[in-house]
């Protein structure tokens, strides 16, 4: 895997991880593993981020481990440091972007609006998170831009719930969705890592 397109054909849905608990990173990986789910976004939401990224890189190496909420230029050697293979970003400035580059790994981008998405194909970054998806107008948004920019493919996140995934994975220029609903709070909390699987397994089949 080297490119951003790559990373949008890993998996129907891109589960967006946020872990308080370093301890819960190789039960949730191997439950979203269990479940059919070969990928994770881990997000440097928390302190235990990127302990759980470096956990699972180590224990779980069959799933491909990546950070997301790369929010600024040193998070992106930090990810990479713990053994991230992939970056995701909510929206980008060009330090984050430079910095991204800098790693060597592959990584989405985040855009919501047309000229976002435009400056990042200007830099050869065609494959984008579109983000907040369900915010920034969803699915009727996503087609109205595939007309003016056909070239670019995303992965949607945001307010994407497993009912309404499958409107976003109909379209061409969509490539999978990102969701944090595979790994709810209240589920971590309990350790109920059967729930994780059997929300992964629902998930993998879209
Ligand atoms: O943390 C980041 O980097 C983000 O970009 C935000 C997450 O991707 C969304 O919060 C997931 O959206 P939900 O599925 O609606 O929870």
């Amino acid at each position: 895997m080297t490119t951003g397109a790559d990373l949008l054909g890993l998996s129907p849905v891109m589960p967006v991880v946020v872990l308080d608990d370093a301890a819960d990173a190789v039960p949730t990986a191997r439950a979203l593993l269990a479940g059919g789910i070969g990928v994770i976004e881990l997000t440097l939401r928390t302190p235990a981020a990127l302990a759980s990224i470096e956990r699972i890189a180590a224990e779980v190496p069959e799933i491909v481990i990546g950070a997301g909420t790369v929010t600024a230029p040193e998070h992106a050697k930090q990810a990479a440091d713990a053994g991230a293979k992939f970056l995701v970003t909510p929206g980008c400035t060009d330090s984050v972007l430079d910095a991204a580059f800098d790693t060597g790994l592959p990584f989405l981008p985040g855009a919501s609006t047309v000229s976002e998405a435009m400056r990042l194909a200007e830099r050869g970054l065609t494959a984008l998170k579109f983000f907040p998806a369900e915010a920034s107008g969803g699915v009727a948004y996503l087609k109205s831009i595939g007309g003016p920019l056909p070239g670019l493919r995303f992965c949607p996140t945001g307010g994407i719930t497993v009912k309404t995934a499958p409107d976003y994975l109909a379209l061409s220029t969509v490539g999978c969705i990102g969701g944090s609903w595979l790994t709810p709070k209240g589920a971590l909390a309990a350790k109920d890592f059967g729930k994780i699987e059997a929300f992964a397994a629902e998930a993998s089949k879209l």
